[in-house]
């Protein structure tokens, strides 16, 4: 009996011992990748900061598919338009399921741009943001977009040293406006500046590495906050939320019970929650992903162009001598005035079948948002294992030269664009942005108004620069606060701007 005993002992013991050794090592049948430690996997390789321009490097070695292991997860990085159409595009409903983040979730409760794809919350989120920013709806949404518009010259014009916090107000106010009927018209001290506060504190939480691995170890939750500095943080992620946005949704609750509607999105949930089969709860949780998703994404876009004309200013004159001729000094632009201005197309979305310069210098998510194999998928003889997390590589893809060749400022279609596709800064698959065209709308209207309105110089304060040090850390290339010179172009264009301000009773 002893010997039965010692046997099985000696053969769990092997057993645990090779696991332990095979822990961290990347399986037969992976895409390949960097060599791993044990246990660890590339986890001493893995890039803190800005991991796109070691994705990038790992790419040019390893090929437009590898594979990493952090502990015994597989990450796999696709870096061409060919992979990722492949993968997440066509095997869609294999590769829709995301990663879930312990920290963020203890935090925010219910965060459905984090659930997964099968599940009931992530549908009803997909089915109410899809009637919200369907085409019909956003020629519906324009006028609040105009008016935050226009605000954003006047405020210019008022105080040009502040347009990093402008464009983050103009950005906050049409989300804040779409979603719960408010609007926002000063950024300091307001739910602009707490909305933007709480969105600090949810990057931190989702820094992946800043963090003991409560995803991978799940005893180490239970250690108490004293030792546990992300349970500080998420208990003050959760206190600015709730201040942010407590009061904006019972105020839409109130709106549809008393009949006196705004007409914005929550009240519309909240009008179809039975049908959408979501609970009070996950209602509120829409408002937030949806405010989430659209603010700091469409802000960063238009601080990266600013700087981009900044910095480039023969690029910025040629783009205004075009404005210039479509429209002269005594009109403000309108939107149908962009279908006529080929080269600034060109500046965001580039005349050929390809997509945004700007994008593809300076992508605003440029690892995109992780997806998640809900099965077992297989890619040129490769096996991606279920559980996988897939990073689409956007800017890999677009800094490969074979893809795409730099040039000064952005870059255009080199040989190999296989597969590429015109959207693909706004993810792939069955999760791909559905706010993209509200965020394009956005981006043109404004390109066309800061150029026919102001120039855009460099200033002493040392901060305008497009290198990646002049951005901040995280999952969006957002770029550090900065300021520049900014001259209305002429007298006549200040009034008309301040005419137009006054007209929309702001
Ligand atoms: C320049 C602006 C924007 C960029 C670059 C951008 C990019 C992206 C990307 C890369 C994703 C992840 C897609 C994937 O998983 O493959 C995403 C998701 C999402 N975006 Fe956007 N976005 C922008 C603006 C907006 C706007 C204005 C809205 C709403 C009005 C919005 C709503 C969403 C939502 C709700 C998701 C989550 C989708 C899901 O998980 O199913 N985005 N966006």
């Amino acid at each position: 009996m002893p010997s039965v005993l010692i046997g099985a002992l000696a053969l769990t013991s092997a057993l645990l011992a090779y696991r332990v050794w095979n822990y961290g090592r990347r399986e037969l049948g992976l895409p390949p990748g960097p060599p791993t430690t044990p246990i660890l996997g590339n986890i001493p390789h893995f890039p803190r900061l800005f991991p796109f321009l070691q994705f990038s490097r790992w790419a040019a070695e390893y090929g437009d598919i590898y594979s990493l292991k952090v502990l015994d997860r597989t990450m796999v990085i696709l870096s061409s338009g060919q992979a990722i159409k492949d993968i997440l595009d066509k095997n869609g409903t294999s590769t829709s399921d995301r990663f879930q983040p312990y920290t963020l979730l203890h935090a925010e409760g219910i965060y459905q741009i984090f659930d997964h794809a099968s599940s009931h919350r992530w549908r009803a989120m997909r089915k109410a943001t899809h009637t919200f920013l369907a085409p019909e709806a956003l020629q519906g949404h324009w006028g609040v977009q105009q008016i935050e518009y226009t605000r954003l010259l006047y405020d210019i014009v008022e105080s040009p040293k502040d347009i990093y916090t402008h464009i983050k107000r103009t950005t906050a106010s049409v989300m804040t406006t779409l979603i719960y009927g408010k609007s926002i018209p000063h950024y300091a001290g307001s739910k602009a500046e707490l909305f933007f506060e709480g969105t600090k504190c949810i990057n931190e939480l989702a820094a992946p590495f800043d963090h003991p691995p409560l995803d991978f170890f799940p005893i180490l939750r239970h250690v108490p906050e004293r030792w546990a500095p992300w349970k500080t943080l998420s208990k003050k992620t959760k206190q600015i939320r709730n201040a942010f946005d407590q009061d904006l949704f019972h105020q839409c609750e109130e709106a549809v019970r008393s009949g006196k509607r705004t007409g914005c999105y929550l009240e519309n949930v909240i009008e179809t929650q039975v049908e959408l089969g979501s609970n009070r709860n996950e209602v509120r949780a829409m408002g937030r992903v949806l405010l989430d998703a659209g603010t700091e994404t469409s802000a960063s876009f238009l601080h990266s162009f600013i700087m981009a004309m900044t910095c480039h200013p023969e690029v910025q004159s040629k783009a205004q001598a075009e404005i210039d001729e479509v429209l002269g000094n005594d009109q403000l632009p309108v939107l149908e005035d962009y279908g006529n201005l080929p080269y600034l197309n060109a500046l965001i979305k580039e005349a050929s079948e390809f997509c945004f310069p700007l994008h593809r210098f300076r992508p605003i998510i440029p690892v995109g948002v992780p997806h998640v194999a809900s099965r077992e998928t297989h890619y040129n003889g490769f096996v991606i294992p279920q559980g996988s997390v897939i990073f689409m590589n956007i800017w890999g893809v677009f800094h490969d030269p074979g893809g795409y060749i730099l040039t000064e400022f952005g870059t255009k279609p080199g040989a190999n664009t296989e597969g590429l596709r015109d959207n693909l800064p706004f993810g792939a698959g069955r999760r791909i942005c559905p706010g993209a065209e509200l965020a394009s709308r956005n981006i043109a209207m404004n390109a066309i108004n800061l150029l026919w309105a102001f120039n855009f110089n460099e200033d002493t304060s040392g901060s305008c620069t497009m290198d990646l040090e002049n951005y901040l850390p995280g999952m969006e290339l957002a770029l550090k606060p900065f300021t520049c010179n900014i001259e209305v172009r002429s007298e006549a264009r200040a009034a008309l701007i301040k005419r137009a301000y006054d007209i929309a009773a702001l």
